[in-house]
């Protein structure tokens, strides 16, 4: 194609108004030059109106200080501005539908500032407005979806207790914790009594609502939302107590243990009771004691493997050992 062929001539108004974008053109002294229609229609300002006026005039109070010096910054020093809408959300006064009334919500938007000189009118500023909805829209669809996910991931689909996933998580952060600031922190680890003989008297998926039902007595113990109860592993589970000592979580592993009791679930293959028990082991860090997550998970293992040799349906404790501090 020639090249004066491709010389739109009279079509580029029409061009101007038909892209799906914002366009503004103002002078140096920020009077509007160009307005094109998707401006008019998400403003409610026709070309005709706009042209000729300052561009503050136009907008009057819905313009956000943060434009206005971006514009002022853009044609006194000549240099390029982004107003993402992650920071600046709405900086002007547009709106999805027109006319605009005071009651909708402004539509999203970003805006590029490129400053161009431009005969006959010297320097100018060219204002590109591109509608950010759909993008924030997708965002938001984005992070509902992870945050499912992310809650998914930490949560046992079968009990709804925390996953260990979560437990491996959430007990490195809490026993950093307890060791920077030098406070206390319990684990109690439980264990459910003759599970495998469970399963084989009543079947697996009576196992299962056992499991279910286990975790609903167990966490209606834990009061505090800072006590976290976790599917350990299989038949096992886990809690993590922070700034809990040895008297307290002893006494709660004791609450724990009976509010399994309390269900009165029948075990007829059970060797030391008739219905469903659980053992359970205790661990504490003390105020100041320097010790290793594994140390204290250690712990409560043995004080929870001391409570099946003890005969089961009881609650061991077992104390960490101290580790000196790194140098
Ligand atoms: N129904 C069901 N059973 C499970 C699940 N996860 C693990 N188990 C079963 O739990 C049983 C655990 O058996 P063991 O480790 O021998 O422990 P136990 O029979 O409870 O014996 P003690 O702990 O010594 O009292 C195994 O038979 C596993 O199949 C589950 O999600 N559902």
């Amino acid at each position: 194609m020639e090249p004066e062929k491709l010389d739109g001539g009279a079509s580029w108004p029409l061009i101007l108004d038909a892209v799906e974008l914002g366009l503004v053109l103002v002078d140096a002294d920020a009077r509007v030059l160009l307005w094109n229609a998707w401006l008019a229609r998400h403003s409610g300002v026709s070309a005709q109106t706009a042209r000729g006026q300052p561009l503050a005039g136009v907008f009057g109070a819905g313009l956000s200080a943060s434009f206005l010096t971006a514009l002022s910054n853009t044609l006194r020093y000549r240099l390029p501005v982004v107003l993402s809408n992650v920071l600046h959300f709405c900086p002007l006064p547009l709106y999805a539908q027109t006319p605009a009334d005071a009651a909708a919500a402004r539509m999203p938007h970003a805006i590029t500032m490129t400053p161009l000189v431009l005969p006959p009118w010297g320097a100018c500023c060219l204002i590109q407005i591109t509608d950010s909805s759909r993008a924030i829209s997708r965002e938001k669809v984005l992070q509902r979806q992870s945050e499912r996910l992310n809650r998914e991931v930490m949560t046992d689909s079968l009990t709804r207790a925390f996953s260990r996933g979560f437990f491996d998580h959430f007990y490195q952060q809490e026993f950093a914790r307890a060791q920077r600031k030098g406070t206390k922190l319990s684990l109690i680890m439980i264990d459910v009594d003759y599970f495998k003989d469970y399963n084989d008297a009543y079947g697996h998926p009576a196992g299962d609502k056992v499991l279910i039902a286990v975790v609903q007595a167990l966490q209606a113990v834990l009061l505090r939302s800072t006590d976290k109860l976790a599917r350990y592993g299989g038949e096992e589970f886990a809690v993590i107590l922070p700034d809990c000592g040895e008297h307290k979580a002893l006494a709660i592993a004791e609450l724990l243990r009976t509010a399994v009791l309390a269900l009165n679930l029948p075990h007829r293959k059970s060797a030391i009771s008739n219905q469903l028990t659980v053992s359970l082991g205790t661990s504490t860090l003390k105020a100041g004691q320097t010790s290793s997550a594994q140390a204290l998970l250690d712990a409560a293992d043995q004080a929870l493997y001391a409570a099946k040799n003890q005969g089961r349906n009881c609650v061991q404790s077992r104390s960490p050992q101290t580790v000196a501090a790194p140098a």
